[in-house]
């Protein structure tokens, strides 16, 4: 065998949550919107390589060759398949414990080596990988040899899907290659690992139009979920038009459907791991059952010396744990829903992507792009707001970007937390505020019918998800504006619509409720409330 994987959060790359750390304890003009979580996943860059899978952490090349020295292919043996070829769809019908056992024995025939794991079913996650002797953190758990990978290698090789995949991403190879596999059943050479695979995820890129505008309606999931199913069917359409139509008799019908290609491709998004050394997307017996755990640091990737894919612990096991790695450290809720049909609740690094800019009427918009651009931040820049803590750069930017006394330019440091003056400060809380408050709104109904849904027996997976989803963004939002509430209380002096100063605390209620309604046209409210 021999794969691909999609890589990093193009978007977002200097934007993760080890960089920012403005916690909300100690404390959060220009244009200001929430923005989808553009993480891992960039349309532009889809038709070439989706970028997206597990370990994002750096980018990838074109799929046209294999990449520093993986060179995968040939051992993944030379079995002799039998059995009817037909299309089998290795539907959820499988028993995927038994499945699992039967791969394992498989792959000791073909002489996979033993492993410190062993694939089991997990209520919460699914299959995954146990600890099948005690482990030391820094241990090697798994050790794969690269020719048991699936990887560009063999896509490039295949006899029947080179032609469709060349000049494609990895994870579009991929896809091809498990779409014709699958139509070869029993005959794929593949067969016991294929059986493995669900026919499908629960992301959202494969929700009708319907489900997905009634159940993401809020959430910045939405556009991104709907930008990535045009991108995806662009690329259907060009295959279809370009090899399936043409050649029905090698492209069954079935097997290469617009919704064979989707469900094909979820599968690949969610199983395939981008292998940093490599630069590469392998699809990687044992570590396609790795479930995904935030506070984990452990990932796979390629080890030259082993010539394997290979997995270190980052902490002790014992016998009959699962053994988790990172998705990537970075990953909100709306990516891991999208790439691989979960959300997790308790996710650290969940956030939502937050855009602010300066405005074009600026007349020192010239000297602000310049402290910006030194500082190395764009106009507009998106800062993410996690539940428990935004960027203090995020503060800084907005505070900049209001000011119009050149003379306080000195007063901006994006390494520290500097109020300028408090109308400054005034008015950036409530520009704050206020998108908040209107990115809230954005949802339907309240977060007991979240709770509700989430516990609900009867209610279905994707109605599930999307609560879990809206519920985690939802928390975002409120949590950012109970900051932004506790940094407004102890402002003195604040002005007040009619001109003249006021003490915040005999009516905060009021200014509170004013302050998050004006988002919808932030310039001229505060034009007229700061009026001189
Ligand atoms: C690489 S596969 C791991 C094997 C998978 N559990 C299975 O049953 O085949 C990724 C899939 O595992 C599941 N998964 C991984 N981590 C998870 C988590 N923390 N919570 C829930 N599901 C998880 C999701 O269904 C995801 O699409």
């Amino acid at each position: 065998m021999s794969g691909v994987l999609p890589s990093p959060r193009p978007g977002v790359c200097n934007l993760g949550a080890p960089k920012y750390g403005n916690n909300f304890g100690a404390d959060i003009l220009c244009s200001i919107a929430f923005r989808s979580c553009r993480t891992s996943l960039s349309s532009g860059d889809f038709k070439n390589s989706y970028r997206l899978g597990h370990n994002s952490r750096s980018s990838l090349g074109g799929n046209s060759r294999i990449r520093n020295g993986f060179s995968g292919g040939r051992g993944w043996a030379a079995r002799e398949a039998t059995g009817k070829r037909a299309f089998v769809c290795m539907a959820a019908a499988v028993d995927r414990a038994a499945a699992a056992t039967e791969f394992a024995g498989w792959l000791k025939e073909q002489g996979f080596p033993d492993q410190a794991l062993e694939m089991k079913m997990f209520e919460k996650e699914g299959l995954g990988c146990a600890a099948a002797r005690p482990l030391k953190a820094g241990e090697i758990a798994l050790s794969v040899p690269e020719n048991f990978c699936v990887t560009a290698f063999d896509v490039n090789n295949h006899p029947v899907v080179s032609g469709p995949a060349r000049g494609r991403g990895d994870l579009i190879g991929l896809t091809l290659w498990l779409m014709y596999e699958r139509t070869q059943g029993q005959l794929s050479k593949w067969y016991p690992f294929l059986k493995l695979f669900p026919e499908a995820t629960a992301s959202p890129l494969l929700w009708s139009d319907a489900e997905r505008d009634e159940l993401l309606k809020g959430s910045p999931a939405l556009e991104e979920v709907k930008d990535r199913v045009a991108a995806l069917e662009e690329v259907y359409e060009e295959l279809n038009s370009g090899f399936f139509e043409k050649d029905p008799q090698t492209f069954a019908s079935e097997g290469f459907s617009l919704t064979a290609f989707k469900n094909a491709f979820s599968t690949i998004l969610s199983r395939a791991t981008y292998l940093p050394t490599a630069d590469i997307f392998a699809l990687i017996p044992y570590g396609d059952c790795l479930n995904h755990k935030a506070e984990c640091e452990a990932f796979l990737d390629f080890s030259m010396e082993d010539e394997a894919v290979v997995l270190r612990t980052d902490r002790d096991y014992r016998v009959g744990d699962q053994v988790f790695i990172s998705y990537g450290a970075d990953r909100p809720n709306s990516d891991l829903l999208i790439s691989y049909g979960f959300v997790d609740q308790s996710n650290p690094n969940d956030f939502l992507s937050i855009e602010v800019g300066l405005l074009e009427t600026d007349r020192l918009m010239g000297l602000k792009q310049q402290i910006l651009e030194q500082a190395g931040f764009d106009n507009p820049q998106t800062f993410p707001l996690f539940k428990d803590r935004f960027p203090t750069q995020l503060l800084t930017y907005v505070r900049l970007s209001r000011l119009s006394d050149v003379g306080l330019f000195a007063k901006i440091l994006f390494d520290q937390d500097v109020i300028i003056d408090q109308t400054n400060e005034y008015e950036i809380l409530m520009l704050l505020m206020g998108e908040c408050r209107v990115a809230l709104q954005a949802y339907a109904g309240g977060s007991d019918e979240e709770n509700r849904i989430i516990s609900d027996k009867k209610a279905s997976i994707k109605e599930k998800l999307a609560a879990q989803l809206r519920l985690c963004e939802k928390q975002i939002l409120i949590n950012s504006m109970a900051a932004l509430r506790n940094r407004l209380a102890p402002i003195r002096g604040i002005p007040v619509k009619g001109g003249g100063l006021k003490d915040p605390n005999s009516d905060i209620m009021e200014m509170f409720d004013m302050a998050e309604q004006i988002a919808s046209a932030p310039s001229k409210f505060l034009s007229n409330i700061f009026k001189k």
